[in-house]
């Protein structure tokens, strides 16, 4: 059913639902465009209306070949919502849904576009903050790139910034300083925000060297298990490298996965790189990786706080403008955590090696349930094999000690002439 929005806009089609709000496919003055309709309460939160507006213009002033522009924001009502161009396609992580990994040639030139309008969002002073293959946008539309890739655009600017407020919580009306939450994307996170320090425009492109990773790998390096795991990895553990990875793309990769921010390539660079390595992996197949068993039982770094913005976060039920491209999930993989920033001894003193580390077609992953079943049995042929040893030692030992007379239990060989 048609909904008015504003006086200008019509939105017509829900196409996609996300944490924030759900998008709907809509009319404008000038065509076609795609509206995002901001979640209830959202809208109803005064603060958050206010900086809306004050963002207008680092939003609206964003034009880039890949980045999805914004082209309104309307307040209506109960209603806050932005006006973007509309891509006909498909966002990134249908995709790799579909296709597991992709080959090193496409996962480039995708990455190469994104770093591109990342470069041109820092430029203007804005950091997304939220980057991740659902914010990624491949417009079917647009010339076939390397690889076969479509251009891919990122969207969903400054909305991850727009709902990360600080809210009048009950600490905060009591004069307390609240505890720093963590809202942003779990896999993605970069260690200094979960470190708890102010997110630059680093923090974009280690989230897009894990996209980066993800496409090739089919899973993100320091994901699976626990959010409070996820974000201990971040900080404490080194990306364990992708068997069959073109060395120089690897070492892109490390580069911009550091820990430290500073060491971290500029956007700018990143993409230039990522477009040198395009001709040399032409027609190099998606990389043969096993993918590691899900830990679930490891203890959280940070006991959560209650998921009150969660609770009314809808579920996602993305629907694609691909037909029968399947729904998403992941909780480490949703916007807002509702996570605070663990303390310093939390994050030392957590789990190690339980990276999600590529292994050899076949191999469990250290750590996993598959590695740890795996070596139990280890541990119990070696036990057996000490026992049977020892049974073997004492046996022998007594039997030296009875060996004049005989005994009665141990074997008489009878040879001839040795009989009765
Ligand atoms: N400009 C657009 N044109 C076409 N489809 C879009 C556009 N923006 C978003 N979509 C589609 O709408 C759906 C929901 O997008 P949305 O940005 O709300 O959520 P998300 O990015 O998947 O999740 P989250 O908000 O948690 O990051 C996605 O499936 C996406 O493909």
């Amino acid at each position: 059913m048609a909904r008015k929005i504003g006086s200008r806009y019509t939105a017509h089609q829900i196409l996609g639902r996300g944490s924030a709000g759900t998008v709907w496919l809509g009319e404008g003055p000038e065509g076609p465009v795609a509206v995002k309709i901001l979640r209830d309460d959202l809208a109803a939160d005064q603060e958050l209306v206010g900086r809306f507006v004050q963002e207008r213009t680092a939003l609206l002033g964003l034009d880039h070949p890949h980045v999805v522009a914004v082209r309104d924001l309307v307040v209506d009502g109960n209603d806050l919502a932005l006006v973007m161009d509309l891509v006909r396609g498909t966002d990134l992580r249908t995709r790799l849904n579909r296709e597991r990994r992709l080959a090193p040639e496409a996962a480039v030139a995708i990455t190469a576009d994104i770093a591109d309008g990342l470069a041109a969002a820092h430029a203007a002073g804005v950091v997304h903050r939220d980057v991740k293959p659902e914010n990624v946008l491949l417009d079917m539309e647009g010339p076939i790139g390397p690889g076969g890739a479509h251009p891919a655009l990122l969207t969903d600017f400054g909305v991850a910034k727009l709902i990360d407020t600080p809210r009048r919580t009950p600490e905060r009306a009591a004069g307390r300083a609240p505890a720093t939450k963590i809202i942003g994307t779990p896999d993605y996170l970069a260690p200094e925000i979960v470190e708890g320090l102010p997110p630059r425009a680093a923090v974009d492109i280690y989230a897009l060297a894990t996209v980066l990773y993800e496409l090739l790998a089919g899973f993100t390096p320091f994901g699976g298990g626990h959010p409070g795991a996820v974000l201990r990895r971040h900080v404490t553990e080194t990306v364990v490298p992708l068997p069959g990875i073109p060395e120089e793309l690897w070492q892109l990769l490390v580069q911009c996965l550091a820990k430290a921010p500073a060491s971290r390539l500029r956007a700018a660079e990143l993409a230039a790189r990522l477009r040198e390595q395009l001709p040399g992996l032409a027609g190099i197949a998606p990389l043969e990786v096993d993918e590691p068993d899900s830990d679930e039982t490891e203890p959280p770094a940070a006991p959560e706080e209650p998921a009150a913005p969660a609770r009314d976060t809808p579920r996602r039920a993305a629907v694609s403008l691909v037909p029968g491209a399947p729904a998403r999930d992941g909780a480490n993989r949703d916007t807002h955590t509702s996570m605070r920033v663990p303390a310093p001894d939390e994050l030392a003193g957590g789990a190690r090696g339980t990276a999600r580390a590529p292994r050899a077609a076949g191999a469990p992953r250290p750590g996993s349930a598959r590695h740890r079943a795996e070596q139990r049995r280890r541990r119990l042929r070696l036990t057996l094999a000490a026992a049977a040893t020892a049974v073997a030692l004492a046996v022998a030992g007594y039997a030296a000690t009875q060996s004049d007379p005989p005994s009665p239990t141990a074997p008489v060989r009878h040879g001839p002439g040795t009989g009765p």
